[in-house]
């Protein structure tokens, strides 16, 4: 524990030092205790691409992926790089295997890792499309993922688990998010599959809800679409519940799924 919170710091400050210029090898170099081989390589390529002109600091360190502040095109942007060699792909792998849109990869840890960024970048997307608050995704290489900065100036917004609401911006937002669940199943297809207090970001001034995190969701025809969608129910209902908010979860499933039944 010691060590590892020792590297993490380590990883902040290190990156905080680098600035990945175009065409500026000896930069990167440097951090190869840092970024794997092929990580860097990706970064590289982002960067020759034009998607990343500089890299800021960490913003989040998390159990399968790092999150990097960015300096994309004229504006801030957030890069989600998996891990690929202390990535708990086992799990990834169990989410991949039911979805039709990936039953042709191989099943090597890097083609699960780089096809599950490919997989949140589309799903990002698709639920951009169904007007859905979430991160624009910019792009996507091999295991990072290039996305719009949610936050201000340099700082992300917070998570909806650390702000403190009055009971009428949480039933407000609570509204808000079950209508992007009602979006995500019924036009774009998706359930979420780790919502939480913990994956939601919100915009302090608007108070308007940003779900992030997407790798893990699954189209419905995924064997454990329902129970995905049941459990993400549940978080949320549980986080409400200190705001008074006592939603029953089977009306709620009945509600996000209602449209999709009709068709
Ligand atoms: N587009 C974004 N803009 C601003 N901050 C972001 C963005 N995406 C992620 N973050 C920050 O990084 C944190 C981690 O992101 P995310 O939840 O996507 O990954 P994760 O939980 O680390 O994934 P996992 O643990 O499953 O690997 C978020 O809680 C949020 O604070
Ligand atoms: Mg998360």
């Amino acid at each position: 524990m010691e060590k590892e919170s020792k590297d993490i710091r380590k990883l902040d400050t290190d990156v905080d030092k680098m600035r990945i210029r175009r065409k500026d090898s000896e930069h990167l170099k440097v951090k190869e205790n840092v970024f794997d081989e092929a990580t860097l390589k990706a970064l590289y390529d982002l960067a020759r691409k034009g998607v990343i002109e500089s890299l800021g600091g960490s913003i989040s360190t998390g159990k399968e992926a790092n999150v990097f502040l960015a300096e994309g095109k004229d504006k801030n942007i957030a890069l989600k790089i998996y891990r690929i060699s202390s990535s708990t792909f086992n799990s990834m792998d169990e989410y991949i295997r039911g979805d039709p849109r990936f039953s042709n990869i191989r099943h090597k840890k890097k083609d699960i890792i780089f096809a599950w960024t490919k997989k949140e970048y589309r799903n990002l997307m698709r639920a951009r499309e169904c007007g859905i608050a979430a991160p624009r995704p910019i792009d996507t290489h091999k295991n990072i993922l290039a996305m719009e900065f949610i936050g201000e100036g340099d700082k992300p917004y917070p998570l909806l688990k650390e702000v403190k609401l009055s009971e009428q911006s949480a039933q407000t937002i609570f509204g808000t998010i079950i209508h992007y669940l009602e979006l995500l199943y019924s036009e774009a297809k998706l359930v979420h599959g780790d919502l939480s207090e913990y994956n939601i970001l919100l915009d302090p001034s608007t108070l308007e809800p940003y779900l992030i995190d997407m790798g893990q969701s699954v189209t419905l025809e995924h064997p454990s679409a329902n129970d995905f969608l049941k459990r993400d129910i549940r978080n949320l209902a549980r986080h409400f519940k200190k705001y008074g908010i006592q939603p029953d979860e089977e009306e709620l499933l009945r509600i996000i799924t209602e449209k999709q039944r009709d068709k």
